[in-house]
């Protein structure tokens, strides 16, 4: 490593990068445009080579025409079709198979030889499985039989959520992934992690000397967690309506954020000991005991017709690919308990939709009240503290804390200190793909999800599945653009709390918007 880079821009290794499902959704909007990025950065080996895999012919050009419109569309950089765009399209090649099919497998061994050869690339190999997770075991299982493998350098498998669709199905899924490759050579992706915010999380609570020793049931009244989509299933109907909201954000983003909020601190800030601390949390959280228990603590919805800034939206039910009669929640929201010394007794209230009002996702921590309020009886009831995390789209932290209110006598208001990080960055903030496909290729697994996280993810959210399997009740409508069932209200105001807004997308309004 030269003396002057950092870790954060140290370049990849010389490899080649396959993209299985080339021609997919996933590796139009997100992957080649990290790719690029990575190649403006610098952060890409000279001697690398990407591989776009999928069964539709495709020409050499035409797939580079491909890549060169999906950056202009979706790349935070721009760029024209000028001589550095064409170095960099040099790097592409495209190679028609399917997967089922093992003789392609050894057709793209030729190809690649060749490639590696070309581009003096040490056998370095990793294989991104933009797929349906149904292919994940063939395509391990061909890599293998192609003649694929063990060329000399390391080889890496990333993995696409959702990894399988129950435990069980996870378990076989990772059967057969473990007859080819190693759990160290194994990145199961959860973009969620390769979030700015998601990540600051483990700074803010571990280098701020205020806020880790109040981090814990002592201080802290409830925590809310927060992923608000506009967008409904768009083309990914087929999908989704098999999916739902749980499988599709619950059993992995959501919880995912949950354990960085939660874990306690690591001893040292390797993968494997990050790793183990969040694991904790999921092995910590708190089995609904039954049906009733489900019921009790968590609401599904629907979006039926709505709409938003003068928008007429269509039901889930007339979505593309969505079945007629689906049953599928579009919306999930759940009280969960972490049952360890720390959290004992404080209410996680995650929630995520689609068609909702504002795309957001933000981490409230809602502190309890002062031991004793000697401001009671004051015009103005005290507001608790809140320590509220950015994710997405918007980035910051904000901090709202009570004071005096300028000029008054006596009267007392909330104030927020509001931390915008987006608006000091800007659009030039990695994206979660560039920060995981870097972090990959250089061998760090800190923000993948082991095995054990996924198992463990899928055991408490197989008994919310199991349950709502089991509910001839459907789940709840709510309108499209609208928060969601009144039931989520509901149950936060059982506890005696209730949602705490969430920044809209009003960007000039941000930063004192909570004393408005
Ligand atoms: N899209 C998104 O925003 C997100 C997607 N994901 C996950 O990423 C994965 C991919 O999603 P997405 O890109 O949306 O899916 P798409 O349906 O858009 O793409 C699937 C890709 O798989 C290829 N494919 C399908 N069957 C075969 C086969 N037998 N042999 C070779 N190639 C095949 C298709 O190409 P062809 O038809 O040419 O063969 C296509 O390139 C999924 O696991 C999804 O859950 C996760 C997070 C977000
Ligand atoms: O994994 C998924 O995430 C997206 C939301 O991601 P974001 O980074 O745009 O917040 C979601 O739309 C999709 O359904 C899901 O599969």
């Amino acid at each position: 490593m030269a003396e002057n880079q950092s870790l954060e821009t140290l370049q990849t290794p010389g490899a080649v990068f396959f993209i299985f499902g080339a021609t997919g959704d996933l590796a139009k909007r997100k992957l080649f445009p990290a790719i690029y990025s990575l190649y403006r950065e610098g952060k890409l080996a000279e001697n690398f080579a990407v591989v776009g895999v999928a069964r539709r012919p495709r020409t050499q050009d035409e797939f580079r025409e491909d890549i060169f419109h999906s950056i202009q569309e979706f790349c935070r950089y721009k760029t024209e079709k000028n001589e550095e765009f064409q170095a960099f399209a040099q790097h592409f090649e495209y190679k028609s198979l399917d997967i089922n099919n093992v003789d392609g497998f050894r057709e793209l061994h030729e190809q690649t030889l060749a490639l590696e050869e070309k581009f003096h690339i040490p056998g370095n190999r990793m294989f991104y499985l933009a797929l349906a997770p149904e292919l994940f075991g063939s395509v391990s299982f061909n890599l293998k039989e192609g003649g694929m493998l063990d060329a000399g350098g390391w080889q890496r498998l990333v993995i696409e959520k959702p990894f399988g669709y129950d435990l069980k199905s996870a378990e076989e899924l990772n059967e057969q992934i473990r007859q080819v490759f190693k759990e160290e050579e194994i990145y199961r992706i959860d973009h969620y992690l390769g979030k700015e915010m998601v990540q600051n999380i483990e700074v803010i609570r571990f280098a701020n000397a205020f806020f880790e020793p109040l981090w814990n049931n002592k201080h802290i009244a409830n925590i809310q967690i927060t992923l608000g989509e506009t967008v409904g299933v768009e083309e990914r109907g087929g999908y989704y309506d098999h999916a739902g909201a749980l499988r599709d954000m619950g059993q992995n983003h959501m919880l995912q954020m949950l354990t960085m909020v939660a874990m306690e601190p690591p001893s040292r800030l390797l993968p494997e000991d990050i790793r183990d601390e969040k694991v904790k949390v999921l092995r910590s959280l708190r089995p609904y005991a039954n049906g009733d228990e489900v019921k009790k603590n968590v609401v599904r919805g629907q979006y039926v017709q709505g709409s938003s800034r003068g928008r007429d939206l269509p039901a889930y039910r007339d979505e593309d690919k969505v079945d007629p009669n689906s049953n599928t929640e579009t919306y999930f929201m759940a009280r969960v308990f972490v049952d360890n010394f720390r959290w004992a007794g404080v209410p996680f209230y995650i929630r995520t939709g689609k068609r909702l009002p504002v795309k957001t996702t933000e981490i409230v921590v809602e502190f309890q009240g002062m031991p004793n309020n000697v401001y009671l009886g004051q015009k103005h009831k005290l507001e608790p503290n809140l320590l509220v995390i950015r994710v997405n789209p918007m980035e910051g932290i904000y901090v709202k804390i009570n004071a005096k209110k300028p000029g008054s006598e006596s009267e007392i208001e909330p104030l927020a200190m509001d931390f915008c990080q987006s608006c000091m960055v800007g659009i030039n903030s990695p994206e979660a793909y560039e920060r995981l496909l870097h972090d990959a290729a250089r061998g760090d697994s800190t923000y993948f999800t082991r095995w054990d996280e996924v198992a463990s993810a899928w055991s408490f959210v197989d008994r919310i599945a199991e349950a709502w399997r089991q509910d001839a009740e459907g789940p709840c409508h709510y309108p499209a653009g609208s928060w969601g069932p009144k039931e989520a209200d509901q149950l936060l105001a059982e506890d005696g709390f209730h949602w705490w807004p969430v920044n809209g997308q009003d960007e000039d309004n941000v930063v004192w918007q909570l004393n408005k």
